[in-house]
């Protein structure tokens, strides 16, 4: 079954911990928390203190989505911080590996990125060192872009991939996805969906879990 992941960056942060308390009642599976440094992305979100009370509020696993430049400079943090899953962009490092390492030192699920416009094959070297990859399915930045149908592609590579080298890393989508989308991602062997405006438009969260999950 596909795990839901709720994107932070959608909800009423002035009501967070009710967000939170109807995200986990609507059965969704995961927080997605999406860090934007201003730098390697247009844009700027949320850091390390509304982590830290995010975590003393619920017990649902974080999936921390690190949309920065020089990751290995704020990883221990992150995890530190209350991260269940942390992921960096492949394009944001010349170190991705010790940047995976890093975050596996801290016991913390370790995950890689990549864009729309990176190709998927320069993974190759990374995969078996990592526990889950994130398939931009728009440019990172902003909420509420289109789903870019050519990353579709990349999720069947993906799958092909771990059942060829009998590797067992889930494959994550974020960016554009709802009910339609979402579909179109699972049928190519995506594990985890991450949706934000989706998610967060409805005044009932279970109907887009529902919808998501195919029910
Ligand atoms: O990483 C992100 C943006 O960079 C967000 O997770 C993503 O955009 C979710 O928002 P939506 O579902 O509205 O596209
Ligand atoms: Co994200």
């Amino acid at each position: 079954m596909v795990k839901i992941a709720p994107s932070l960056l959608a909800c009423d942060f002035a009501i967070l911990k009710e967000e939170v308390t109807s995200v986990r009642e609507s059965g969704a599976d995961l927080l997605h928390f999406d860090v934007m440094d201003g730098q390697f992305v247009p844009n700027i979100s949320v850091g390390l203190p509304i982590l830290e009370s995010l975590r003393k509020v619920t017990d649902m696993t974080i999936d921390t989505h690190l949309m920065i430049e020089n990751p290995e400079q704020m990883i221990d943090l992150f995890c530190e911080a209350g991260s269940d899953m942390v992921s960096v962009h492949y394009e944001a490092t010349n170190h991705i590996h010790r940047a995976i390492q890093q975050i596996k030192s801290h016991d913390k699920l370790a995950g890689v990125v990549i864009n729309p416009g990176t190709p998927v094959e320069s993974l190759s070297q990374i995969l078996q060192d990592v526990d889950f990859v994130l398939i931009m399915t728009v440019n990172p930045g902003f909420g509420g872009q289109g789903f870019i149908d050519s990353t579709l592609d990349k999720i069947t590579w993906l799958d092909h991939f771990r059942k060829n080298n009998n590797l067992s890393f889930e494959i994550e989508v974020d960016g554009g996805i709802n009910d339609q989308t979402g579909k179109l991602c699972v049928d190519q062997g995506a594990d985890i969906l991450v949706a934000g405006s989706y998610y967060f438009n409805h005044d009932d969260y279970n109907e887009p879990v529902r919808k998501l999950k195919g029910e």
